[in-house]
C-alpha cells in the first residue's frame, strides 16, 4: 500500500474494524485481513469462532459477506477484544504500508443511483446546456443505471484516461456547438465522489426486498469514484442512459466498513417535500448515515505535492437511504447476490464548494475553478463518521489513454 494511507491511521479505531483482502511477502496469497490503526490484522492467523475455516484464507470476502450481518457482528467483537486483550500474534500483524490491498469482493453487478438533488439539476444543465430541472420518477423512486464491473479497481491503482467518441469543441467546453464528431482520448474526465453499499446475504431471484428488510442484507459500505467521461456522456446518454462514459473506470476504497461501525452516527434525515412512497419503499426509522467526504485534486511529482481540496460535504444530503436503493433494485425480482455493489451517486450538496464533480462547476454562467483532470493528475476522495472510524482514502492517478489518436 502507499505510504499515503498511513496519514488515515485515525479512522482506523477499535470502533471500526473493516474488512479488506491484502497479501504481503508474509502472507503472499490473498486473504481476509482488518485494519486497527496503520496495523493490518490477517484474520486466518487468529483464534476466531463461528465461521468455516477456510473463509479467511479465500481471495475475496464474498463467501464470508454471504454468512449475513449476525456472524459478521460476532467476528468483528471477537477481534475487538483480541485488541483490547493484546492478544493479537506478532506473525498476523504487518505494518500498512507492507501490504498490498486488493479489490474485497468479486462484483457480479454494480448499480449506480443518483440521489443528490442538488447533483441532479446542476448535472443535466451543465450537460445539455439548459435547465431540466428533476426527472418525473426521482421522488418516486432512486433512479438508476447499470455500471460496468470489468474496469472497477481497487484504491491505489492507476485508471487510463477513457477513449470514445465526442462532440469536437474548443475552450468553449460542452457548451460549443455541437456538429463535428470525434473518436480520441477524452478531454473532459470527471471524478464523482460516492459512497456504495455491498451486499452481504444474498437475495434469491423472484425475491424483493422492502427497504425495512434491507439491512440484514447489507456486508458494508465504500467509497466510490465512478470516473465519468462528460464529453462522452453528452453524446450517448440520450435516451438510455451512460455507457462508455462511465465505464472506462471506477475506483473504490480498499476497506469495506461494517454497518456495526456506522450505527453510532446515524442521524434523523432533513424532510423531504415527496407525496407518499410505494410500500416497499418505506423506511420508518428515517435514519441517515452522517459522513463527512471530501475531494481532492493532487497535481504534481512525489517531491512536490500539490492537493486542491475540490469539495466538503456529507452523504446525509442524499435523498434516498442505502436501504431504499437495495429495495429498490430487488423491487423487479432480479435477485442480489453476494458483492453486488449499489452506489448512492455524486453527493453534491446545495452549498459553495459542496460539488461531488467538477461537471457542476460548468453550469453555464458560472465559473469553473479549473479545468476538468489532467493526466497524472491524481482525485481522492475521503471519508470520515468520527472519531476512530471512517474510510481511509480512495485513490487513484489517471495515466495516459493507451492509444492516443484522434479520428478523424
Ligand atoms: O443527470 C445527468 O444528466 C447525469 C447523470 C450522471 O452522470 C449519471 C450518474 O452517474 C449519476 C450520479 O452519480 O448521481
Ligand atoms: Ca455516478
Ligand atoms: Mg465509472
Amino acid at each position: 500500500m502507499s505510504s499515503y494511507d498511513e496519514e488515515f491511521a485515525d479512522h482506523f479505531g477499535i470502533d471500526n474494524i473493516p474488512f479488506g483482502i491484502a497479501s504481503s511477502t508474509w502472507h503472499d496469497s490473498l486473504q481476509a485481513v482488518t485494519r486497527y490503526d496503520n496495523t493490518v490484522i490477517f484474520l486466518a492467523e487468529l483464534s476466531i469462532t463461528g465461521v468455516p475455516q477456510n473463509v479467511f484464507l479465500q481471495s475475496s470476502l464474498n463467501s464470508f459477506a454471504a454468512l449475513g450481518r449476525a456472524i459478521h457482528s460476532l467476528v468483528r467483537s471477537q477481534i475487538q477484544q483480541l485488541i483490547r486483550e493484546e492478544k493479537i500474534p506478532g506473525h498476523a500483524k504487518e505494518h500498512v504500508t507492507n501490504v498490498c490491498m486488493a479489490l474485497p469482493v468479486v462484483i457480479g453487478d454494480f448499480t449506480d443511483f443518483s440521489c443528490s438533488p442538488t447533483h441532479n439539476r446542476n448535472a443535466g444543465q451543465a450537460l445539455m446546456g439548459q435547465a431540466r430541472g428533476l426527472p418525473p420518477g426521482y421522488l418516486h423512486m432512486p433512479l438508476g443505471y447499470a455500471g460496468r464491473c470489468s474496469s472497477i479497481s481497487v484504491s491505489g491503482t492507476p485508471i487510463h484516461r477513457p477513449r470514445g467518441l465526442y462532440f469536437e469543441h474548443g475552450i468553449e467546453g460542452l457548451q460549443g456547438k455541437r456538429t463535428q464528431v470525434t473518436c480520441g482520448p477524452s478531454r473532459d474526465l470527471d471524478y464523482e465522489l460516492e459512497m456504495g453499499v455491498i451486499i452481504g446475504k444474498p437475495v434469491p431471484y423472484g425475491d424483493f426486498l422492502s427497504a425495512k428488510q434491507a439491512s440484514q442484507h447489507i456486508f458494508g459500505f465504500i467509497l466510490i469514484n465512478d470516473w465519468s467521461a462528460r464529453d462522452i456522456q453528452q453524446l450517448e446518454m440520450i435516451p438510455v442512459g451512460p455507457l462508455n462514459s462511465k465505464h472506462g473506470a471506477t475506483t473504490i476504497s480498499a476497506w469495506v466498513i461494517s454497518p456495526d461501525a456506522l450505527e453510532s452516527f446515524k442521524v434523523d434525515r432533513r424532510h423531504i417535500e415527496r407525496g407518499q412512497l410505494a410500500p416497499h419503499l418505506l423506511d420508518p426509522k428515517n435514519k441517515v448515515i452522517s459522513v463527512d467526504v471530501q475531494t481532492s485534486v493532487i497535481s504534481g511529482d512525489i517531491s512536490q505535492r500539490h492537493k486542491s481540496v475540490m469539495c466538503t460535504t456529507n452523504v446525509r444530503e442524499m435523498d434516498w437511504t442505502f436501504e431504499q436503493i437495495i429495495a429498490h433494485q430487488s423491487s423487479s425480482g432480479c435477485g442480489m447476490r453476494s458483492g453486488d455493489l449499489l452506489g448512492i451517486g455524486t453527493i453534491s450538496g446545495p452549498g459553495t464548494h459542496e460539488s461531488g464533480c467538477m461537471l457542476e462547476e460548468f453550469v453555464p454562467g458560472s465559473t469553473p475553478r479549473r479545468h476538468y483532470i489532467a493526466d497524472n493528475e491524481e482525485v481522492q476522495l475521503v471519508g470520515k463518521c468520527g472519531p476512530g472510524v471512517g474510510f481511509g482514502q480512495c485513490l487513484a492517478k489517471v495515466t495516459p489513454s493507451k492509444d492516443k489518436s484522434a479520428w478523424p
